[in-house]
């Protein structure tokens, strides 16, 4: 039996979505030691974490937000400080062996073993996770990942491009049904980048629950579903993309007059306006102006208009503002 039943008290709809969740962490605390440069660090404060199964979820930060601190306590790699973490519905305290076998990591370095084959290497792995002899789809998951032609190849051979799918090949062979990417493409070139996407939602496609950090945020804005951003240790936002990226109330008009300006004009307090070239850009924020006033003070400041479009909001400004606080993307693009 799992151990999903032993959650603490909490309201039944709370525990039916963490029951239905791929990760929970609660009150996840990491405080690193330090040495005699550095004292403690406090790399997780205590973060609440629901990650829905079936998702692509993109777990986004700056550097040293906390990120690698997370995945690696969920690989067992890291000894948190405090919390609860389980992994599909099994405590990693409680359920060592199960909650691991129930997540693939790939790791953010390449660090594949040259001296054996694909195929050896795939094998290797599968007796490390006591997967038995009669149970393993070497083949297949090598097939999987386009990489059955190079099965019997030595690694040494392979491209950066396989070598990161053999990454991938070696965190399913014990079939999880979550996977974990830190930083997968890092490095990579576009081409690259787009192969082992392209493979990876395959996965995701055959029902793995697929989880990454990444600094490419059209990479995110892309591939990913739901969106958590962490900053300083702290979760900062979980949500669906698109709602995430919906709920941030600006966009700007780019609009190139009939003839050039020669001083940013005054539109009224509700927009900010900057000269670019030729180009005038102005930022607002939807809530609180409309379009057709903007036009109104464009068409009042003597302009006439010969080409107009709009800026949406995306993924980087909504990482921006929870993590710099910065106004301007919009008004910057
Ligand atoms: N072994 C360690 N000992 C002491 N401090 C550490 C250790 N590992 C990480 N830290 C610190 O903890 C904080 C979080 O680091 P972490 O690597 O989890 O961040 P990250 O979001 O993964 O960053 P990056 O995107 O740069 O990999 C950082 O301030 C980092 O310096």
């Amino acid at each position: 039996m799992s151990d999903t039943q032993t959650l603490p008290d909490r309201p039944a709809a709370e525990t039916a979505k963490a029951l239905d969740a791929a990760i929970v962490a609660r009150g996840l605390r990491k405080v690193y030691k330090g040495n005699k440069k550095s004292g403690p660090k406090e790399a997780l404060k205590g973060i609440d974490l629901t990650i829905p199964r079936g998702s692509v979820f993109g777990l986004l930060g700056p550097n040293g937000a906390g990120k690698s601190t997370f995945i690696n306590i969920l690989a067992g790699l890291v000894n948190k400080t405090e919390g609860e973490v389980q992994i599909w519905g099994f405590d990693i305290d409680k359920n060592p062996r199960q909650s691991r076998a129930s997540i693939g990591v790939v790791p953010q370095e390449l660090s594949t073993d040259v001296f054996f084959t694909p195929k050896e290497g795939l094998e290797i792995q599968a007796g490390l996770y006591g997967v038995p002899k009669a149970e393993r789809r070497t083949m297949e998951i090598l097939r999987s990942l386009g990489l059955e032609e190079k099965a019997d190849s030595y690694v040494r051979f392979l491209s950066g491009g396989m070598k990161r799918r053999l990454l991938v090949a070696k965190a399913m062979v014990h079939d999880p049904p979550v996977l974990i990417l830190d930083e997968p493409t890092a490095g990579v070139d576009i081409e690259l980048r787009k192969q082992l996407w392209e493979q990876v939602m395959r996965l995701h496609d055959r029902g793995v629950t697929v989880i990454l950090t990444t600094h490419y945020l059209e990479e995110a804005q892309e591939l990913c579903d739901t969106i958590g951003i962490i900053h300083q240790g702290e979760v900062k936002t979980v949500k669906p993309k698109d709602e995430l990226i919906a709920s941030l109330d600006r966009k700007a008009l780019t609009i190139v007059p009939e003839t050039p300006l020669s001083a940013v004009p005054e539109l009224g307090p509700l927009c900010g306006a900057e000269l670019r070239g030729d180009t005038l850009y102005v930022s607002y924020r939807p809530s609180e102006t409309r379009v057709a006033d903007i036009l109104s003070a464009v068409n009042e400041a003597g302009i006439s208009v010969k080409d107009l479009s709009t800026v949406e909001a995306d993924l980087e400004d909504v990482f921006l503002e929870l993590t710099y606080g910065a106004d301007d993307k919009v008004a910057a693009r």
